[in-house]
């Protein structure tokens, strides 16, 4: 099956993102991925519910909302969720992940867990049932324009096996981080199926966004 694309949009300088929403829409990209991100959990703050709200009125793409903040599921009706958008949360930023992942259903979301680098794909096991993608970090939450940490690449064929061994192949796999031209291949063949596109490949504005959207799918 063909990946898909998610743009980083806080990579997206504030004065073009009409213009990056407007590519976006023209080359059928199929999420935009918005980092929320608190101080707390990540040491840097992020995209707010201001941001969301606004940049909901300017397309119609579904969101694939990544929460990298604390105790996330006392914070879900700040989002407004949209059925068929995806919402991260992070397994290491609450004890009650399942409460988090019930809340994103039952508002029609699509639920995702976010692993941080270092944590091992085990945690999963008794959250497959309620869980429709997986998301990893490949390098450590927080900032754009990271260096891959090496071990994500085995990771994501982990990843994939885990999910196909444990009887989930549905489960899509999203790849954050460093989603170069070079990595992208390598990705794509450990078994990525969501790109989170960002400083490192869509975000480069010496090429037009229309021409580096094409290359992208022409990798995965
Ligand atoms: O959100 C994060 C890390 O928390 C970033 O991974 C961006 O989402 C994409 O930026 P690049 O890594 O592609 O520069």
């Amino acid at each position: 099956m063909a990946g898909k694309i998610t743009p980083s949009m806080m990579c997206a300088p504030l004065d073009k993102i009409g213009c990056y929403v407007k590519a976006f829409e023209e080359n059928q990209v199929e999420y935009l991925h918005i980092d929320v991100m608190d101080g707390q959990f990540v040491p840097n703050l992020m995209l707010g519910t201001a941001y969301i709200s606004s940049l909901r009125k300017i397309t119609s793409i579904p969101l694939d909302i990544h929460l990298m903040i604390v105790n996330p599921e006392s914070k879900l009706d700040w989002f407004d969720i949209q059925p068929g958008e995806y919402v991260s949360i992070h397994y290491e930023s609450t004890p009650h992940v399942q409460r988090a992942l019930q809340t994103i259903k039952s508002k029609g979301g699509k639920t995702m867990v976010a692993l941080n680098p270092g944590t091992p794909i085990e945690v999963l096991r008794y959250l497959l049932p309620d869980l429709d993608g997986v998301l990893l970090m490949t390098v450590n939450p927080g900032f754009a324009g990271q260096k891959l940490i090496p071990q994500g690449l085995d990771k994501i064929r982990d990843t994939r096996k885990f999910l196909d061994d444990m009887g989930y192949p549905q489960i899509e796999i999203e790849v954050d981080g460093n989603v170069s031209w070079e990595n992208i291949p390598k990705m794509a063949a450990a078994g990525t199926d969501l790109y989170v596109a960002g400083t490192s490949s869509l975000f480069n504005d010496k090429v037009p966004v229309e021409e580096s959207v094409k290359r992208f799918r022409s990798l995965i």
